[in-house]
């Protein structure tokens, strides 16, 4: 049985789409991400799987169950760790989590071995509020608390937003160890390096689903030239490649810019060494989800 099942989910507030048409299934012991800017979509899905919120269209299913009939059976059985912090801030480490462990009429004890690995990370701060955590702690703890009561599928909205790049690498070693252990992960982010952690993701923007597929069947299938620029004044290089003709997009890319453009790379260098920018290099650039990502809305903001 496919653990996470989602037919043509429609999702609007007001006159905001929120979700357009979304299918997807996830399979047994896979690490599915959904990767997609602010204001995607993303919250509005793992909450309706979580069953806090009803689809407008469309049907969704966990472990086999309706989330709008069996809602009771699916709360039991997922572990929900919100996007927006969840955890009671004037409580310590260990009360949150015997808190949690207890509304599903359960005990620490009896499910340790669910949390050891990640909850030690954070037991010398048990009588710590969990308002005065790190992020990377918070998180830690917010995970162990969606663990307590032994879910069988795991919904991680975000969990490593704002969190710094040491703890977030450290997340995601925990990730694996649980996928490792056969538990079905939809995990959402907006840092597209994190896709390539994941079995199988999902592009989504404005609601839509633009792509599902292995990061690298996602990143072979594109075949677009992307050229790396760099030269001493990054924002002013953004700026007027931006403006340049025939360039279609421009990001950063870590020290250098990605840039798919109709123009030929030397004599876009030349225009920009005669408009003042110094130590301009250039050279072909390796794809990655972000140039994907980047050409696939592009893609969807033309379509009338
Ligand atoms: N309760 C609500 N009332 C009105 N609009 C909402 C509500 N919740 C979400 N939206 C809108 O729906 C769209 C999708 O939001 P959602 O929170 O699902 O996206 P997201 O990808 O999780 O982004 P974020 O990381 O910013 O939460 C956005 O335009 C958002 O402003």
């Amino acid at each position: 049985m496919q653990p996470i099942v989602v037919q043509h989910i429609s999702k609007s507030y007001g006159k905001v789409s929120a979700l357009r048409d979304v299918s997807f299934t996830v399979e047994p012991g896979e690490l599915f991400g959904l990767i997609g800017p602010d204001g995607a979509g993303k919250s509005t899905l793992f909450r309706i799987l979580a069953t806090l919120v009803l689809a407008d269209k469309g049907q969704a299913f966990v472990n086999g169950k309706d989330v709008v009939k069996d809602y009771r059976a699916i709360r039991r059985e997922v572990g929900y760790m919100p996007g927006r912090f969840s955890l009671y801030q004037d409580l310590t480490v260990e009360e949150n989590l015997r808190f949690f462990a207890t509304i599903f009429n359960t005990t620490v004890a009896a499910n340790y071995d669910m949390i050891r690995d990640i909850y030690e990370q954070i037991a010398p701060f048990k009588d710590r509020p969990a308002g005065k955590l790190s992020g990377g702690m918070k998180q830690k703890l917010a995970l162990s608390c969606a663990l307590v009561h032994r879910p069988s599928v795991l919904f991680l909205d975000e969990p490593t937003t704002g969190v710094d790049p040491v703890s977030r690498k450290e997340f995601w070693e925990m990730l694996q160890r649980l996928r490792q252990r056969g538990i079905p992960i939809l995990v959402s982010t907006p840092y597209m390096d994190e896709a390539t952690l994941c079995d199988r993701v999902a592009l989504i923007q404005n609601g839509a689903l633009m792509r599902i597929d292995t990061p690298t069947a996602i990143v072979e299938q594109f075949t677009t030239k992307v050229w790396a620029f760099r030269a001493s004044d990054t924002w002013r290089l953004i700026r007027d490649l931006r403006a340049y003709p025939g360039v279609e997009s421009c990001f950063a890319f870590g020290e250098f810019l990605h840039v798919v453009m109709n123009a030929g790379p030397e004599k876009v260098k030349q225009d920009l060494l005669a408009a003042g920018h110094t130590d301009v290099v250039y050279q072909p650039a390796n794809a990655g989800i972000e140039d994907v990502f980047m050409a696939l809305m592009r893609a969807q903001t033309e379509v009338p």
